[in-house]
């Protein structure tokens, strides 16, 4: 008796090649509706499935396969007499290779205009039913539910012994669990999303390998990088490397951080990350202009840094970032000028981002040692109907669009965070400071003489007076912070005491 192989899958690439194989190695071919179709089009001679159940696919194919006399010839063990007697009893043949792949779930729930009637009725249960059967089974069956997989099977079959290897069948059983949890995760989130459910009773979450890493934060640690394929597409994980060396761990955490920032500017903007904090944020009316600030801002910490602009890279901006040792350039897109001047540097590494992108991370996660956290993302932005004006001065006009840069910058800065900045630049960053006014005399201290008339935003409220007295003393004019202290008064008063305006948002932005 020969041999028999199901194939029954949703997307069909590959499966003809493979179908033509399986039939030379001497397979008699099963299939279900669509597949057998295709293959026979093709010329493939192929045993339908209803033919072996004497059942007829029914339910709009939502009974197809779902039978004893397919799941019994995917479950029973081949050198099990009990198991073969009861095969016998019931007109049963084995299944020796199971190839499916499941209608396409989730990408018919990322089509924004998808009816839940359409996404239930791409939930599949015939295809992971067999592909759980085969897969638990595999010490005798071979189950395929990735097309990268078809040729590697077929060099098998083709060897000597003429069947796969059990480290392969385990190996292809175990990526079928990790693809039917992962297809189930994509199910149960969408119809919890439906129902708003926010904290389920268990998280379960989809990554999808995008890279293995050299090396994690140091050179002794192990490392990858995981795509959520439901995830934001403004993000690191959709950007498309046209140039350079290949990304690391750290590079990974620092464009993401660029990102976030640059995130918040419609105007031209370029931003300088180092360790995932800006070290200069810079706006002008061209790109070359905003990059000129954000280079300005900190020209020694830009030595080595991330730069993320909003704008398309031209010749004339590339020749002000050839000229710095860069890690990283991300921008929407690069002239072919830009180019030919950028990428004679071997090394630098050039990402494009789709800035269109439109969606978002519902929540953001960080581990702990034996946890998850979730948030949802820190997503306001300066927002006029939150501020409030604290002090007797109010700001000036120019005072106020610096105050703005400063808090739309502050809310990215590792707490506790302060930054000196005018209209169009950061003049001094003091970040991830265990006290506040450490981190204002830091901020202070880098900005020295530009410090006069700018303005400080802090990304927490003063719990006492002591960084409106730096402040003061340094010549800073404005002052934006969420205010909400005990002791805010005694802020209030000291900037009223020195002429400084101060204004309070009443949102916080710690980041940790
Ligand atoms: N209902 C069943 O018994 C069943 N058996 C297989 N399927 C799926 O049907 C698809 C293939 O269908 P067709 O060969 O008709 O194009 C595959 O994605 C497979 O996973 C089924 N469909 C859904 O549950």
């Amino acid at each position: 008796m020969k041999k028999r192989a199901l194939l029954s899958v949703s997307d069909k690439s590959g499966i003809l090649e493979f179908a033509q194989e399986l039939e030379k190695l001497d397979y008699e071919i099963l299939s279900t509706g669509g597949t057998k179709r295709f293959l026979e089009e093709n010329g493939v001679a192929i045993t339908a499935v209803d033919e072996i159940t004497k059942f007829p696919e029914i339910l709009g194919g939502r009974v197809k396969t779902l039978h004893p006399l397919i799941h019994g010839g995917l479950l029973a063990k081949h050198d099990d007499a009990q198991h073969q007697s009861e095969m016998a009893e019931n007109g049963i043949s084995p299944i020796e290779i199971v190839c499916v792949n499941l209608y396409p779930f989730k990408e018919t729930i990322s089509k924004p205009d998808v009816s839940v009637d359409d996404a239930i009725e791409n939930i599949d249960i015939g295809g992971p039913t067999m592909l759980r059967s085969a897969a638990k089974n595999h010490a005798y069956v071979t189950v395929i539910v990735d097309s990268e997989d078809y040729a590697a099977v077929v060099n098998e079959l083709r060897g000597d012994t003429k069947v796969t290897t059990p480290v392969t069948r385990r190996r292809l059983a175990a990526k079928v669990f990790r693809h039917t949890a992962a297809y189930d995760s994509y199910i149960s989130n969408y119809l919890t999303d439906l129902n708003g459910e926010e904290y389920p009773e268990g998280l379960t979450l989809t990554y999808e390998l995008q890279q293995p890493l050299r090396y994690g934060e140091n050179p002794h640690q192990k490392a990858a990088f995981y795509r959520s394929p439901l995830g934001s597409d403004f993000s690191i994980a959709s950007a498309d490397q046209v140039h350079g060396k290949e990304m690391s761990y750290n590079n990974i955490q620092d464009a993401n951080a660029a990102l976030q920032i640059i995130k918040e500017f419609k105007i031209p903007a370029a931003v300088a990350v180092k360790h995932m904090n800006p070290c200069g944020v810079g706006t002008g009316n061209t790109i070359a202009a905003a990059f000129n600030k954000a280079y300005e801002a900190d020209s020694t910490s830009i030595f080595g840094g991330i730069i993320a602009l909003n704008r398309e890279v031209d010749a004339e901006t590339a020749a002000q970032l050839s000229g710095i040792f860069l890690e990283i350039i991300i921008a929407p897109a690069f002239s072919q000028e830009a180019m030919e001047i950028l990428t004679q540097k071997k090394n630098i590494r050039l990402l494009t981002i789709p800035f269109d992108g439109t969606k978002q991370d519902k929540w953001n996660t960080v581990t702990v040692e034996g946890g998850l956290l979730v948030q949802q993302p820190d997503n306001f932005g300066y927002d006029d109907a939150d501020i409030q004006i604290a002090t007797a001065r109010k700001p000036a006009e120019h005072e106020m669009e610096a105050l703005k840069l400063g808090w739309n910058v502050v809310k990215h800065v590792k707490s506790n965070a302060i930054v000196i900045c005018d209209a169009d630049m950061t003049l001094g960053i003091g970040a991830g400071q265990m006290n506040r006014v450490g981190a204002a005399k830091i901020a202070l201290e880098q900005a020295g003489e530009r410090a006069k008339g700018a303005i400080m935003a802090s990304d927490a409220f003063f719990p006492m007076s002591d960084t409106v007295e730096a402040a003061a003393k340094a010549g800073i004019k404005a002052i934006i912070q969420p205010g909400g202290s005990k002791r805010d008064q005694e802020s209030i008063d000291k900037a009223d005491e020195y002429g400084i305006a101060m204004v309070f948002t009443g949102i916080r932005h710690f980041k940790h």
